[in-house]
């Protein structure tokens, strides 16, 4: 089914939406459990590490944690698949690093980048707004198979700069730092509970629903949906 939205600008999810959760789960989770060891013990002194791990100790009321229950922790939330910003943190640390050492290359789903260039050119502002931290953001688009597409991308938010996705007032935030009024902006997700705080806040939303997605299955909760990205024309207001 094809819809229209009247939109000017784009907030994109990504696992679940843009890219497959299996990707992620099967490539990257591993990829930074593999490397947590070492980002904990080696590291420890950095700000961006010593930040993440204190956070790590509040979450779970630990404050004595040792860098060997931390990581045991971050893996115990990897199993659970849970969004912890300061677990997000550190994979965006690690994985950054390996989309720079060509290590690893981002997954989007074939109908979604000719989508981001129609809507892009089309004068459409595109945001992305994910769990995964801004420097995973960073990496995930600008490693692509299909080259850098950072460029198409106007702004990244992450539960950091913008709050935790299932809260009306995240995304009151973002749009007001995007300076886009709330009935302006689109927010694609493949998750419910993310869009009715986006429709509560104001926002238009579609749900994406893509056979296998842990979401697909769950009812529409009152939204548009679509199936893939080039089911949806976003159409700029008229002036
Ligand atoms: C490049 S972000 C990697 C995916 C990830 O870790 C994540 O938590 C994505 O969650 P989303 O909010 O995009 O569903
Ligand atoms: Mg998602």
């Amino acid at each position: 089914m094809r819809l229209r939205i009247e939109a000017d600008a784009v907030v994109l999810d990504i696992e679940g939406t843009t890219s497959a959760t299996g990707f992620v789960v099967d490539v990257l989770y591993p990829y930074s459990r593999a490397r947590f060891a070492a980002l904990l013990t080696e590291r420890a002194g950095e700000p961006a590490v010593a930040r993440a791990m204190a956070r790590v100790r509040e979450l779970t009321g630990e404050p004595d944690a040792d860098a060997v229950r931390i990581e045991k922790t971050l893996n115990a939330w990897l199993d659970e698949d849970r969004k912890a910003t300061p677990l997000k943190t550190l994979q965006g640390i690690v994985w950054s690093e390996g989309f720079a050492r060509g290590d690893l290359v981002s997954h989007f789903y074939d109908d979604v980048v000719p989508a981001l260039r129609t809507w892009h050119a089309a004068g459409v502002r595109l945001y992305v707004y994910s769990s995964g931290s801004v420097a995973a953001q960073r990496a995930w688009f600008s490693s692509t198979p299909e080259g850098d597409l950072l460029p198409l991308v106007s702004g990244l938010y992450d539960t950091e700069n913008a709050g935790p996705k299932q809260e009306p007032e995240s995304y009151r935030r973002i749009a007001a730092t995007a300076g886009v009024a709330a009935d302006r902006l689109l927010f694609l997700s493949d998750r419910p509970a993310e869009l009715d705080a986006a429709r509560e806040a104001g926002w238009r939303t579609v749900g994406i629903r893509r056979p296998g997605e842990p979401y697909y299955g769950q009812g529409a909760g009152g939204h548009a949906q679509a199936g893939t990205f080039d089911e949806i024309t976003v159409a700029r207001r008229s002036t």
